[in-house]
């Protein structure tokens, strides 16, 4: 299945044309050694893989994706059916094989394969089935690929991150989960339009587990650069606690609401990951909430618990956790989240 380099210059009937339209021109230096070939494989080529690929596509952030999926005819299909779209976006090559050979050499592996919720299920759910799929999955990547940064995307992503953490031996740093970068930008999109303000000027986080127990950063909030919640407070204008509470809640039931009516979630994933994979491949040192290695960070001591916190991401994966002042109740609520977690994270005796 795999598009191999000499098979992509072979014209019908398996004429050799490349040396018939182009004469080569001769005494040519080699490409220069600075300039990199960024590759990236997609592992699960479903409903959020494929949202992942064709934004990172129509972005041009690869110059190779190679896709993965257990399942052969449909794998093929989408492979073929965004190869087909190249005369409408950057020249990127489009590999796809189940054979986990075809991820060879990859600087980023985003995994997206496996179980999904079903309405109204719970991501934790989805533990068991998912954590036999990685097993299968993460050994592979990281033999092809010994050097790559992981990106997790299949949930519960923060217990799976950890899983895959393990399954690979990989140093901390190149394992990375996708956590509440999608929560806060529902999160950022809902106060945006409450304000009637564009979301990119709205500085808002969501942090802690990417599902039920996760953690509204209000103290932090700012609208173009402007801190609200001191805002309100010094124009004495009041506010409910229930106002915002109510907005929180949105954000967690916002997956639940679009499953229960489209049976799943897909295009806000994609673009969170494709922007997570731009800071990470163009090195963009820029601060998103995801799932890292949390302890010794903001009195977290639950293990080796994964979730989410404002991290520095760059061409080495995860570079730091940013100190963020957090109130005693949003520190409290986060080292519940690590709780629920770390508890889970024990069951499976890694
Ligand atoms: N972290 C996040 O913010 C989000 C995570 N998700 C999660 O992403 C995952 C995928 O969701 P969808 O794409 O909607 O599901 P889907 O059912 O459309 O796709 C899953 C794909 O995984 C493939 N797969 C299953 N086992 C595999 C294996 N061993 N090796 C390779 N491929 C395998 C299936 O053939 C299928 O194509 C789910 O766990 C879902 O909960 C979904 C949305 C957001
Ligand atoms: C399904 C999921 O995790 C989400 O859309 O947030």
């Amino acid at each position: 299945m795999q598009k191999s380099a000499s098979a992509s210059s072979l014209g019908p009937g398996g004429l050799d044309l490349s040396n018939i339209f182009f004469k080569p021109i001769q005494n040519t230096s080699p490409p220069s050694p600075t300039k990199r070939h960024t590759k990236i494989s997609v592992i699960g080529a479903g409903n959020v893989g494929m949202a992942i690929a064709q934004t990172i596509l129509t972005q041009d952030l690869a110059d190779e994706i190679a896709l993965v999926d257990a399942q052969p005819a449909k794998l093929r299909g989408e492979m073929l059916d965004l190869q087909h779209a190249a005369a409408f976006l950057p020249r990127t090559k489009i590999i796809a094989s189940t054979d986990y050979s075809v991820t060879v050499g990859s600087d980023l592996c985003i995994v997206s394969a496996g179980a999904r919720q079903i309405a109204g299920e719970s991501r934790l759910n989805l533990l068991q089935r998912n954590v036999a799929l990685f097993r299968g999955i993460i050994p592979p990547i990281a033999k092809y690929s010994p050097g790559t940064i992981l990106m997790i995307v299949s949930n519960p992503v923060d217990v799976l991150t950890y899983v895959a953490w393990k399954l690979s031996g990989f140093p901390s740093n190149r394992v990375v989960g996708s956590g509440t970068n999608l929560d806060s930008s529902r999160f950022r999109f809902l106060i945006a339009d409450h304000l009637d303000v564009n979301a990119q000027d709205v500085q808002a986080s969501i942090i802690g587990e990417h599902g039920d127990s996760s953690v509204a950063l209000w103290s932090s909030i700012s609208v173009g650069g402007v801190p609200v919640l001191s805002f309100l407070d010094k124009q004495q204008i009041p506010y409910e606690k229930e106002t915002l509470e109510g907005i929180h809640k949105a954000v967690v039931d916002s997956a639940y609401e679009v499953i229960s009516l489209k049976g799943y979630t897909s295009w806000a994933i994609g673009y969170s990951a494709a922007n997570l994979a731009r800071s990470i491949l163009r090195d963009q040192r820029k601060i998103h909430p995801v799932s890292v290695l949390a302890k010794g960070f903001y009195g977290i001591d639950d293990g080796d618990v994964f979730l989410s916190l404002p991290a520095l991401l760059g061409r080495g994966g995860v570079l730091g956790v940013t100190n963020v002042n957090l109130t005693d109740e949003e520190e409290q609520r986060l080292r519940k989240s690590a709780q629920t977690i770390s508890k889970l994270q024990s069951q499976l005796g890694l």
